[in-house]
């Protein structure tokens, strides 16, 4: 027996991440998401799991994430308070040990890329502006004016329209091929203006900017991808052939993976719904594209992190 006194104590599983995806409409094209940061604690009898090892009333965090996703499941996610009372009831009324239940719900909220030539709807943008970004050189010694301009925190997701198959696979691979999966990145890109456009001194640098992030949120909206890779150059692309100015395009796309929850242990068939965002470890997929004829200016050693 402790000679000190257990006072205030809890527990559950933290930062549950979460993406569900509702299907609507008749060939279920129209996709809905919420994105949730669910942590889970509980408070009760747990006196012994403390003072004496005896585990008898302790209901693992482990389940308490996983009852999280398969609440998702079973009870769609209609709003952060709604989800967190289903939870919060159910681990009170379903453990005798287990007296009171906090959820605490982060939402992250999201807006669709418009992109007038689809009518399936599964494309979206993290609300919240993303960080512009410029970096102007000029050179006594050549005259030259040299302007980068960038954008980072941009981050987007297609709820389909992305597979990834047909990789090597060696002793060491687990990866299972993907026929339908999210694809979501936090998109840092900068590109390169030529002399000429730095050196025009009517040029609107803020329409520019506009025009650029348009056609990259269009190609990554558009784009049908068979991996992060495709996507980038096709996002790079699109602004050099929309943009004359822009001679040079450098992506950095950490690949933000979502996998789907296995709900099988609970009788549950996860049709594409129920996700697991995780934040760490990332693919990192960079490129840059230029102009034919065009020598690279922008740096390629930036460490760039999720
Ligand atoms: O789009 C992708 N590109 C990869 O190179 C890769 N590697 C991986 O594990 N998943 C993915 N996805």
């Amino acid at each position: 027996m402790s000679k000190h006194v257990l006072a205030q104590n809890q527990y559950g599983k933290a930062e549950n991440r979460i993406v569900h995806v509702t299907r609507k409409g008749s060939d279920g094209s129209w996709h809905e998401i919420r994105d949730l940061n669910v942590s889970v604690a509980l408070r009760g009898e747990f006196r012994d799991v403390h003072l004496t090892g005896d585990n008898a009333n302790c209901l693992p965090t482990d389940t308490t994430k996983n009852t999280v996703y398969a609440f998702a499941k079973e009870h769609g996610i209609t709003s952060p308070e709604a989800f967190g009372i289903l939870l919060a009831k159910h681990f009170v009324t379903s453990q005798a040990p287990i007296h009171e239940a906090q959820i605490r719900i982060e939402e992250y909220s999201w807006e669709r890329i418009p992109v007038p030539t689809r009518k399936e709807r599964h494309s979206f943008v993290r609300k919240g502006q993303e960080v512009r970004t410029s970096q102007i050189t000029f050179s006594e010694h050549t005259g030259q004016l040299q302007v980068i301009s960038g954008l980072k925190d941009l981050t987007v997701m297609n709820s389909t329209n992305s597979e990834f198959h047909g990789y090597i696979k060696d002793k060491y691979t687990t990866l299972q091929e993907a026929y339908d999966r999210i694809l979501a990145t936090k998109v840092t890109s900068r590109w390169a203006y030529s002399a000429a456009a730095a050196a025009d001194g009517e040029f609107d640098w803020d329409r520019s900017y506009a025009k650029v992030r348009t056609h990259m949120l269009d190609a990554f909206a558009e784009t049908y991808s068979y991996s992060l890779q495709q996507t980038l150059t096709q996002m790079a692309e699109r602004v050099l052939d929309h943009c004359p100015k822009v001679n040079e395009v450098r992506l950095n796309l950490p690949n933000k993976h979502h996998f789907l929850v296995d709900l099988e242990p609970f009788g549950l068939k996860n049709d594409n719904e129920v996700y697991y965002a995780a934040d760490r470890m990332y693919g990192l997929i960079e490129g840059t594209i230029h102009r034919d004829g065009v020598e690279p200016v922008i740096a390629t050693s930036d460490w760039i992190v999720a």
